[in-house]
């Protein structure tokens, strides 16, 4: 049995400590504010987050972050992205240097442009061991204990076999991957393609559009992702083909919901005021901006779905100016690597 401790308990965090209590794990959970720390107590369910599911009672529930990862062997950050750095300043202090940190929050950091992993190190340090957990991972149904899979990557096999171990069950199945630039980006960037499935949605297009949209989605989302140091192939496994598929074509995607409504005329704003819940996607699509040019790849979905969301960009006139993009070869600038590995 490990200590894992969940940092974040948002419709996520609390479908992950579900499925690791399930397992008999010894969880603790972390929530930000005492009045939910009171509330899921109480009522046993995040009614906020992810109703319906029951949180068993082996899963501790504080909203003190030193409690809840004292002695932790493995800790769970899955907070929204822009938080994760103030987590792991606040419970440097009181962690040891062996305590296994996996991330689970799929964006990057707004002003470095750091991966999730790479904000834990730049705070904890380069020894600290570091996971990452990605894949098509709707919460509502891990929380209902539909069989589900993922990746767990880490540069050291023995970190990511460990995690593995603590999280594989019958419900959920978990892969390993020494490709951690690889599971990360295609986490992170599959969510602006979910926005841009949505909009398309909206609009009233079709199978047609939506399967264009993430086939020429993933070949961005790959350019990027190896460009950055991901190897070609973990972007056709769970965290890459696999994760987009899922949140393009599910209700239960945040991003494909905001999309959505952006297609039928709402605004962004009047989206974001509508909803408690974090969609990484519009944070994701801003660093993204930058990361393109930092890199010099070509993103063309990634650029029109950065222009609706913040240039005003009419949507309709966003997917005519895709169809209408220079003429190109599918198979043009398609890089394979494959260099990580044990
Ligand atoms: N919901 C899902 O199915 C999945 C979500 N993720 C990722 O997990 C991360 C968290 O998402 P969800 O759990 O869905 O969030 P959510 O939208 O369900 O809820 C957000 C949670 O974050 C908390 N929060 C907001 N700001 C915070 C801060 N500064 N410090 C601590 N907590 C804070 C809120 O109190 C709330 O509990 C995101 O990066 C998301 O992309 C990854 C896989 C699946
Ligand atoms: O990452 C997810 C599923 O794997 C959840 O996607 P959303 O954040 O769009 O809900």
């Amino acid at each position: 049995m490990k200590k894992v401790s969940v940092l974040g308990a948002g419709g996520w965090g609390t479908a992950i400590a579900i499925s690791l209590a399930k397992d008999g794990q010894q969880v603790k959970l972390w929530t930000r504010t005492d009045k939910s720390a009171q509330n899921l107590n109480k009522t046993r369910e995040n009614i906020k987050y992810l109703p319906g599911a029951v949180i068993p009672a082996n899963v501790t529930i504080s909203s003190s972050i030193e409690k809840s990862v004292l002695n932790s062997d493995i800790i769970v950050i899955v907070t929204p992205s822009s938080a994760v750095r103030r987590v792991c300043e606040k419970i440097k202090p009181v962690i040891s240097k062996d305590t296994i940190i996996v991330t689970a929050s799929k964006g990057f950091e707004q002003n470095t442009l750091l991966r999730m992993s790479e904000v834990i190190q730049d705070v904890l340090g380069k020894q600290q061991p570091v996971a990452v957990l990605s894949g098509p991972n709707h919460a509502e149904e891990v929380g209902r204990e539909i069989p589900t899979a993922t990746v767990v990557a880490s540069s050291k096999r023995k970190t990511a076999e460990i995690v593995q171990d603590a999280f594989m069950g019958p419900k959920l199945r978990v892969y390993t991957n020494p490709d951690i630039v690889g599971v990360e980006t295609g986490g992170a960037l599959k969510n602006i393609i979910a926005l841009g499935a949505g909009i398309s949605d909206g609009l009233g297009f079709g199978d047609n559009t939506k399967s264009a949209l993430l086939t020429r989605g993933l070949t961005e989302i790959a350019r990027l992702g190896v460009a950055m140091g991901g190897e070609t192939v973990t972007f056709a496994g769970l965290s890459g083909i696999g994760d987009l598929v899922a949140t393009c074509t599910s209700t239960h995607s945040r991003n494909w919901r905001a999309g959505n409504l952006l297609g039928q005329g709402k605004t962004l704003d009047e989206i974001l005021a509508d909803t408690n819940m974090v969609v990484e996607g519009v944070k994701t699509a801003r660093s993204v901006n930058h990361l393109a040019e930092k890199y010099n790849v070509e993103m063309p979905i990634s650029k029109q779905i950065y222009k609706v969301l913040f240039e005003d960009k009419d949507p309709k006139e966003a997917v005519t100016d895709l169809m209408l993009r220079g003429k190109t070869n599918e198979m043009e600038e398609v890089v394979i690597t494959q260099n990580a590995k044990w």
